[in-house]
């Protein structure tokens, strides 16, 4: 064994001393846990009163949490470590661990002590003589990465089991799951930047594909859940993706990285209740998604508030009774001018004309009972004259009595019904879009004959937003809720206290592992045992603590407005990529797309570098990236490939063939079919498995493929996918981390010309 070679081993050897020790730790942790978990049930049979039952549920739930969360740090606990110059060694992992004294022997990622190890440069180290990466294989260490930053200040022996390959190359070399994984043991430097910035106003990150966009807002997430636990867990993250098929991709990470407080969604899936999944077609997506359709919705919701053409007549029990036309139209612009929301304004409209209505009763009723009726009209004007000046005919109470009387009557609600109905978003937006005379009315200067569709038609991605601007307009009668919230508020401060004792008895509290704000959020508040991000998915008036918007250039202007309701507190992180919009309604600058709700008032942090996608396929994407705009420049990639991309002339009966020698080049990892829309649907037949992530071969529009990638990608009719828009072919050629195949079957758009070699 060469003296090389001894000292490796001698390096891992203390290393694994090292992790066994942490091993150790986390399964006493386990213990404990699990420990806990059988007091609180063996405490004794049934528990008297409710708040021995909610302590033993809030206790039991923490536990099986605590226990679930220790379990998920098992693969890959501890991945790193860092020597200062004071000869101070800190180790790096997945969660903080403590000795049987207290002392920590193991540091959260996020913790502030953990940061050298992400940002050390070799030219700017900070106090840092050397980094090294553990690489594990279940418990055991396999594997060193050192980075020396001074090697003067080393000690011999340590000098001597410097181990050369870089963590980076080993992760991105690794064959792709299906799932992204984290990436806490590799994270860089500009990436960590983007992941601990401040929680405060609106960060965007710009980058081309492949350069960590995601894995990075991703870690963000579990970052400022872990910095600023006390504000975000009670009101929660919401991640915003472009598609379902992306959403599971990426939901792994967030549990991998110990968070539960976080709420996905795609944009179709932001207005609880509806699940819209289908894109609208591209031109109507641009007239769904632009802002105007704002003041389109205010004027449907105003187009609902109407008067009768002439007076309005409702007979009741065989009596007309009437309001005059004006009389309405005063009562209708009163109600408008207290600016309340449509449902909530209706009540004062209501109940106006039903004094109107009650008034008109009685005048009649009055009328009937004058003397004249009775008596010679003479008499009927001596009388008159000897009898006390008239008081007013009825009181208040009468006419309120009368009013809630004809409330009763269903052909005077249905007529207050027509005038001034109550509506739901739903009803509202598909009246609105199924009606040409409706749309005629709100939406004069747009094309509505793109907008219009049948009655019933399922709800559009385009759609949700329209809902979400209703919603506001139209409002709800909250009186209900608002006594529930207040109920919600006490029942919070119950459960405060128990979660308090909780952990107190626990010891919980003593090793500082929960909070008590947080636990009984979590258990307690309205007592259903949801989550914060149960209760926040199914809220649509939510105020998140934070959003993060991924694949960013994918909204409209209307979902950017139904995304600012969120977040009043404008606390953002925008991810994307300006070069790859492919969404017709999607935006071309940051600016145009933040600056009508932030004013300009957003930082910016940009990412250079692709992990994904090698030297040798990025050449050939750059060039559809300056057919998009010359102006714009792709990442750099970190690494070379090998294989160079192919340009192969087949026809669709062909595909399934290629797809199988590409199967055969990779081995372990995944290829991904990538088609045009025009012949997606014939390439998907020809191949099993479809859109299952899980499957060895996936079959995907360029839409669907959106933030995904693959060992090898297979473009299948680039020509066809052009004339969707160049954005969507450089999208599509840099999924790729290893192999790239275009297949045409004609002529190789000239685009691709620099591939013509390759054949
Ligand atoms: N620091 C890192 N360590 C290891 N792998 C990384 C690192 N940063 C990025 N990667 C890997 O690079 C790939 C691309 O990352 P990601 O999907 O986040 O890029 P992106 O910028 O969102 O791309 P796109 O714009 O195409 O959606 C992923 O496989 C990711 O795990």
């Amino acid at each position: 064994m060469s003296i090389r070679q001894d000292g490796v081993t001698e390096a891992i050897r203390t290393e694994q001393e090292r992790v066994t020790m942490l091993y150790g730790r986390l399964d006493a942790a386990r213990r404990r846990a699990e420990q806990a978990l059988r007091e609180v049930f063996g405490s004794g049979g049934a528990v008297a009163n409710v708040q021995g039952r909610v302590e033993r549920e809030v206790a039991a739930a923490e536990q099986a949490r605590r226990l679930s969360r220790l379990s998920g740090v098992e693969r890959g606990l501890c991945f790193g470590r860092i020597d200062d110059q004071e000869g101070v060694t800190t180790y790096i992992g997945r969660i903080g661990l403590r000795d049987e004294e207290h002392e920590s022997v193991l540091i959260d990622w996020r913790a502030a002590a953990a940061r050298p190890f992400y940002v050390a440069t070799p030219g700017e180290p900070g106090a840092l003589v050397r980094r090294r990466h553990l690489h594990l294989k279940e418990r055991t260490v396999v594997g060193l990465d050192d980075e020396v930053f001074d090697l003067e200040r080393m000690s011999d022996g340590d000098r001597r089991t410097l181990v050369g390959e870089a963590a980076l190359m080993a992760a991105l070399r690794r064959g792709r799951t299906g799932r992204m994984g984290d990436v806490v043991a590799t994270i860089q430097t500009e990436q960590d930047r983007v992941i601990r910035s401040g929680l405060q106003g609106a960060l965007v990150v710009q980058g081309g594909p492949g350069t960590g966009k995601t894995v990075a807002a991703l870690h963000r997430a579990a970052y400022l859940l872990y910095a600023h636990r006390d504000t975000l867990e009670r009101r929660g993250v919401l991640v915003v993706g472009p598609n379902s098929m992306f959403l599971r991709y990426i939901e792994q990470v967030l549990p991998a990285l110990g968070e539960t407080q976080v709420v996905m969604a795609t944009v179709g899936e932001l207005f609880p209740g509806v699940r819209a999944e289908a894109a609208d077609p591209p031109a109507a997506a641009v007239v769904k998604g632009d802002v105007r359709m704002a003041g389109v919705v205010a004027a449907a919701v105003r187009d609902r508030q109407r008067v009768p053409d002439g007076d309005l007549v409702i007979e009741v029990d065989g009596t007309p009774l009437r309001v005059a036309h004006d009389r309405c139209a005063s009562i209708r612009d009163r109600a408008r001018a207290v600016r309340l929301p449509h449902n909530m304004a209706r009540k004062l409209m209501v109940t106006e004309l039903l004094r109107e209505l009650a008034r008109d009763l009685l005048d009649g009723l009055e009328e009937s009972l004058a003397l004249e009726n009775f008596l010679p009209a003479e008499d009927a004007a001596a009388l008159e004259r000897e009898l006390p000046a008239a008081q007013e005919p009825y009181t208040e109470q009468d006419l309120a009595y009368e009013a809630e009387r004809l409330w009763s009557f269903p052909e005077v609600r249905a007529a207050l019904e027509e005038l001034w109905p109550n509506l739901t978003p739903q009803r509202l937006i598909g009246e609105l879009l199924s009606s040409p005379q409706r749309l005629a009315s709100a939406a004069p200067g747009l094309d509505r004959e793109l907008l219009l569709r049948p009655a019933g038609a399922p709800w559009t991605v385009g759609d949700v937003p329209l809902l979400d601007e209703a919603a506001e307009l139209l409002g709800e009668d909250d009186a209900a809720a608002r006594a529930a919230a207040r109920q919600a508020e006490l029942e919070r401060a119950e459960a405060l206290l128990y979660a308090r004792e909780v952990l107190v008895s626990t010891g919980l509290e003593e090793r500082e592992l929960m909070d008590a704000s947080a636990l009984a959020d979590r258990h307690g508040g309205d007592g259903d045992g949801l989550t914060t991000a149960d209760r926040a998915a199914a809220d649509r008036t939510w105020a998140y603590g934070h959003v993060i918007v991924d694949e960013a250039q994918e909204l409209s202007p209307m979902a950017w407005r139904m995304v600012m309701r969120r977040v009043p507190a404008l606390s953002l992180t925008v991810v994307g990529d300006v070069a790859q919009t492919g969404s017709a309604a999607g935006a071309r600058s940051w600016g145009e797309m933040l600056d009508p709700y932030l004013a300009g008032r957003w930082r910016e942090e940009r990412l250079l570098v692709n992990y994904r996608t090698p030297v040798e396929i990025m050449e050939v994407a750059a060039d559809v990236l300056h057919a998009v705009d010359p102006a714009l420049r792709p990442p750099e990639s970190v690494r070379r490939g090998g294989a160079r991309p192919l340009a192969v002339r087949a026809g669709l009966d062909e595909v399934a063939a290629l797809v199988e020698r590409e199967r055969g080049e990779i081995g372990e990892g995944r290829v991904g079919v990538v088609a045009s829309d025009a012949v997606h649907a014939a390439v998907a037949a020809l191949l099993p498995g479809g859109d299952d992530l899980d499957a060895p071969v996936v079959v995907l529009t360029v839409t669907r493929s959106k933030g995904l990638e693959f060992d090898s990608v297979v473009v299948v009719d680039p020509a066809g996918i052009l004339a969707q828009s160049a954005r969507d072919l450089y999208v599509a050629m840099t999924r790729a981390t290893r192999r790239l195949t275009v297949v045409y079957e004609d002529v190789l758009p000239e685009v691709l010309g620099r591939m013509k070699s390759t054949l």
